[in-house]
């Protein structure tokens, strides 16, 4: 039987979108408490009854985590342009080696906004 687990994390950060219109809001320096959604997703092993213990995942993405939260993300490497898509992508680039049953990252910057991704 295949799952997808999911963990959820937040994080607070800054950012400003340096490519948007003149005159758009998020060309000006703000900050959001991101929702970031990691999916795993593989075959549930019949003895202990789970794809993977969901602390793994946290063990994973920790040290991601730890870059990214109270920091201007304008200034980390990739993230320049910090839009929901970009930083969604750079996450699973930076996860994926080390969680290699990664399926998905959803980014989430407010209640209502956020997006997927999901691989190439
Ligand atoms: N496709 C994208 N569009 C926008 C992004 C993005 O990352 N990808 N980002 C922003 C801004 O960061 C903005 O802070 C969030 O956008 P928005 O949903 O417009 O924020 P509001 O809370 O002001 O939304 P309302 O529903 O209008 O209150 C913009 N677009
Ligand atoms: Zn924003």
């Amino acid at each position: 039987m295949v799952t997808t687990l999911f963990k959820d994390f937040t994080f607070e950060a800054a950012h400003r979108l340096p490519n948007v219109p003149e005159g758009h809001k998020c060309s000006r320096l703000h900050g959001h408490s991101f929702v970031v959604r990691i999916e795993v997703t593989g075959e549930v092993n019949p003895i202990t009854g789970w794809v993977m213990d969901f602390s793994e995942i946290k063990a994973a993405f920790k040290p991601i985590l730890d870059r990214l939260d109270h920091y201007y993300l304008n200034d980390i490497s990739g993230l320049e342009n910090p839009t929901s898509e970009v930083l969604a992508h750079w996450i699973w680039q930076q996860l994926k080696p080390g969680l290699p049953l990664l399926s998905g990252v959803r980014v989430k910057e407010t209640c209502s906004a956020g997006c997927v991704y999901k691989g190439e």
